[in-house]
């Protein structure tokens, strides 16, 4: 099973904690001796958004403000590389056909941010779709995607299941500055409903729910149904 797994950089990093980022590792590693084979991809955090601010207040455009951005995310992908085994290619990949001959090699393959206009949701989505991952999973901040963000509207409510038509109306009014917020951002969930990929967003603030979520789908956030795609496999069936 080939499943791409982004973990954002609010739950990899929220402060420089190598337990952490450890901890993260070991799930991937995990993942890979039950024989997937993995694309992770970081995001850039509190640090990104810390940086992006003051070059806000110093006059920075929205596109540097993205390439601050996406610095940060490839620093963030150095530190999970740094924490993975000999099985990841100690190179952060810059482009998915990097990526994909990383993992084409058998190695890990670890992104961060590729371009200015987006986030490392779309990247992941993307790489998913070019490597025809079987799985792709969001572990962020909050557990699924809701009808509004929970951190500010009490009655928002969770979609344990949603297609990713529905994921593009729901997530369609969030703001795209650089360093916004959304549990997947608009351009991955159009890619997502392009690719009929097989989706789920997760809490991944602990580790340890991916990995069920990956091997028998148990997890408790939103699954991503594809309209007209393949029937959801596992690796343990
Ligand atoms: N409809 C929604 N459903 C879930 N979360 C939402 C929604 N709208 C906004 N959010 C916000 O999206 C954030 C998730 O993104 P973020 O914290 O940037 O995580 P990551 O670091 O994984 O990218 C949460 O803080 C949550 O409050
Ligand atoms: O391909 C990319 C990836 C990231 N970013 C920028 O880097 C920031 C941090 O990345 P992301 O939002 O994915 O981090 P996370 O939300 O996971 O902390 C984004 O807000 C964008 O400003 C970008 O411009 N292009």
């Amino acid at each position: 099973m080939r499943v791409v797994i982004s973990i954002g950089g609010s739950v990899l990093a929220p402060d420089l904690d190598p337990q952490r980022v450890e901890a993260h590792a070991s799930v991937v590693e995990s993942l890979a001796r039950e024989g997937c084979e993995i694309g992770a991809v970081v995001g850039g955090g509190g640090v990104a958004r810390d940086y992006i601010g003051a070059a806000r207040e110093l006059g920075a455009n929205e596109v540097q403000l993205d390439q601050i951005g996406i610095d940060v995310t490839r620093i963030n992908a150095r530190l999970l590389i740094a924490a993975l085994g000999s099985q990841v290619d100690p190179k952060v990949a810059h482009d998915y056909e990097d990526a994909g001959d990383a993992i084409r090699r058998g190695d890990i393959s670890v992104m961060g941010g590729v371009m200015p206009g987006q986030t490392t949701d779309a990247v992941a989505a993307a790489f998913a779709e070019y490597v025809d991952a079987d799985l792709l999973i969001y572990a962020t901040s909050v557990d699924g995607v809701f009808s509004a963000d929970p951190k500010s509207d009490p009655d928002a409510t969770k979609f344990e299941e949603m297609t990713a038509g529905e994921l593009v109306d729901v997530i369609g009014d969030i703001e795209m500055n650089a360093g916004s917020s959304a549990p997947v951002d608009l351009l991955a969930a159009k890619l997502i409903e392009r690719a009929k990929m097989r989706t789920i967003v997760l809490d991944g603030t602990d580790p340890s729910r991916v990995e069920p979520a990956v091997l028998r789908g148990e997890h408790s956030g939103t699954d991503i149904i594809p309209e007209g795609g393949d029937e959801p496999t596992y690796w343990a069936q």
